[in-house]
């Protein structure tokens, strides 16, 4: 039987997105655009994915409700209005649609710089009022103005790309803008935010709010580094720019005129100390805010989401690797194999496991791993604390939780095997290792400690280790049979002759407490234990 997946759209997007979701049967989708808090709250655990753009906040509270929500798209870039951190360690992707709104965004932020340069706001509106102010609103040329862009990422390219049309030199603030890329894009770049400020007839900004970035044009700035009679564009996010301060730069006439599409508050409250400025031009967060950008993010967020819920797709994530159809590829058969690897180590390690170690060989050695890695740790952490709540989003995270460090290696050298995954887990001065690789596509476990074996990776597995003398897998099967337990496969496994034995069962039902026990009354059984991996 098919399943189906419950999606909430909660901000405006697209028709087209819409119709999308309606299209597909393993769909159902509820539109509840501008759902109350309250509302989001009560229904939250409804829905496996919720596209919003940025007015809807899903809150930690929201995702803590949300006991089957996997997925949430951002119809849009920033993400500030959903708590990543939080819905990393519920498992919850969290995935964005970066350059569907890229050009719109470009071109509002132009037409910011453009309109405030010209006052064509308090033009329009001196008109309006029946006034002819010919001589108040002489504006200033860009040609052969210095522009300075903070946050050279596709937005800022974009407006650079604008700003070189209309003869402005430009400067770029990026610290993670190479001097190459800078060089290839036509742009000077500054390493220093201080250093090009006092340069700057313009500033705009197109870089996320985060801790760094809050305030990055703060009343220091605005009073004492900027040019004086400096214009500024904020297109990116309102906490960019302190407003309180930005204010009083305006009212000195350091700060000539600022243009904004975000502000600290949205929708800024009656103490917004802007407002009444003559030099300030308004939009209300109108940046994407055109058909073409909505009919991108809106179709794409539909795709992502859906693709997510229905094949384990992830891309664009702020929160997780991708896992494209090309990845999943590549390394899907290693995913649910480690996994099982992850199951078996917890089954024969000590409990309270301090460190989880994994080491690729061979072709795996040269892929990108961190979801194989993931995987394991997965299987561990669930097999080992019964965290069945773990996915390969919050393992980290979880192990971080639990004290688990994590450490990943890789050879090139894989001995006899095409591909080897090795785990091996430690708690105090004990050490589990197990290792297997995939045989024609066939898992198989190829070592737990020092007993190399050939055993099958799935399903329910018994381990016996014993004193290597005749008669033990008679004694093994004899106790199985009797209480109805059949073995499937059994692969065994000897130091020497006469020394330890292992020997790796598979078996086609789970044997009780009783089976276990009873095998390990037997003098010669050293230890039994059983998982299903
Ligand atoms: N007003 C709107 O409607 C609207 C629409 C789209 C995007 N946005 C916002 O615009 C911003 C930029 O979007 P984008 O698509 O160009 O993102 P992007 O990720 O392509 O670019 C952001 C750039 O900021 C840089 N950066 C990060 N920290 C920095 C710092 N401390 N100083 C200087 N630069 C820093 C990054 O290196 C990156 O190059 C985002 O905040 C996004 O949410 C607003
Ligand atoms: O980050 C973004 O994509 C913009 O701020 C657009 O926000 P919106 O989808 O609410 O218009």
């Amino acid at each position: 039987m098919s399943t189906t997946h419950r999606i909430l759209v909660a901000d405006p997007i697209s028709e087209a997105g819409i119709e999308k979701l309606k299209a597909d049967p393993a769909i159902d989708v509820d539109v509840r655009i501008g759902i109350s808090p309250e509302d989001l709250l009560a229904d939250a655990a409804l829905y496996h994915g919720i596209i919003v753009r940025s007015q809807t906040k899903i809150t930690r509270e929201v995702l803590e409700k949300a006991s089957n929500l996997k997925a949430i798209g951002r119809a849009g870039v920033g993400v500030d209005n959903i708590d990543v951190e939080a819905a990393t360690e519920h498992g919850v992707i969290v995935m964005n649609t970066p350059a569907g709104n890229t050009i719109s965004t470009a071109e509002h932020a132009f037409t910011l710089m453009m309109s405030m340069a010209r006052h064509i706001p308090q033009a329009h509106a001196s008109i309006v009022a029946g006034r002819w102010d010919r001589k108040k609103y002489v504006g200033v040329e860009l040609y052969q103005k210095t522009l300075l862009i903070l946050g050279m990422g596709r937005i800022g390219t974009e407006f650079a790309r604008r700003a070189m049309a209309f003869g402005m030199r430009v400067i770029a603030y990026d610290p993670f803008l190479s001097a190459s890329r800078a060089r290839l894009l036509s742009v000077e770049l500054a390493d220093q935010i201080d250093d090009a400020l006092p340069e700057a007839d313009f500033i705009t900004m197109h870089m996320p709010l985060t801790p760094d970035t809050k305030h990055l044009l703060n009343r220091e700035r605005l009073t004492e580094k900027v040019k004086p009679g400096v214009r500024i564009v904020n297109c990116a996010r309102g906490g960019l720019i302190d407003e309180a301060a930005l204010a009083d730069a305006l009212e000195s006439g350091r700060v000539a005129g600022a243009a904004l599409d975000v502000y600290e508050a949205e929708p800024p409250g009656d103490d917004f100390a802007l407002r009444g400025s003559e030099k300030m031009v308004f939009t209300p967060h109108l940046g994407a805010s055109t058909v073409e950008a909505q009919e991108n993010v809106g179709t794409e967020i539909a795709d992502t989401v859906r693709n997510q819920l229905v094949d384990g797709t992830v891309v664009n994530s702020v929160n997780m690797p991708s896992i494209d159809p090309k990845t999943l590829e590549e390394i899907g058969a290693y995913l649910t194999f480690t996994e099982s690897l992850g199951r078996l180590a917890a089954t024969v390690a000590p409990r309270n496991a301090e460190r989880f170690r994994i080491e690729y060989s061979g072709g795996l050695s040269e892929k990108d791993t961190t979801l194989v890695t993931r995987a394991g740790l997965k299987g561990l952490i669930d097999a080992a604390w019964g965290d069945t709540e773990i996915n390969y989003l919050n393992a980290p995270a979880n192990a971080k939780r639990l004290g688990l460090q994590i450490t990943e290696s890789k050879q090139a050298d894989p001995g006899e095997f095409t591909d080897l995954i090795k785990i091996i887990v430690t708690a105090g001065d004990q050490t589990t290792t197990v290792a297997g690789t995939l045989f024609g596509g066939k898992p198989r476990v190829v070592l737990i400690n020092d007993h190399h074996v050939e055993g099958k990776a799935e399903g329910n597995v018994l381990i016996v280790e014993n004193n290597d003398q005749p008669g033990m897998i008679g004694q093994m099967g004899s106790i199985l049979g009797n209480h109805g337990v059949n073995i499937a496969h059994m692969a065994l496994s000897r130091s020497g002759a006469g020394e330890k034995a292992l020997v790796f069962i598979n078996l086609d039902s789970t044997p009780s407490d009783e089976v276990l026990d009873e095998l390990r009354a037997q003098p010669s059984i050293l230890s039994a234990v059983t998982a299903e991996i």
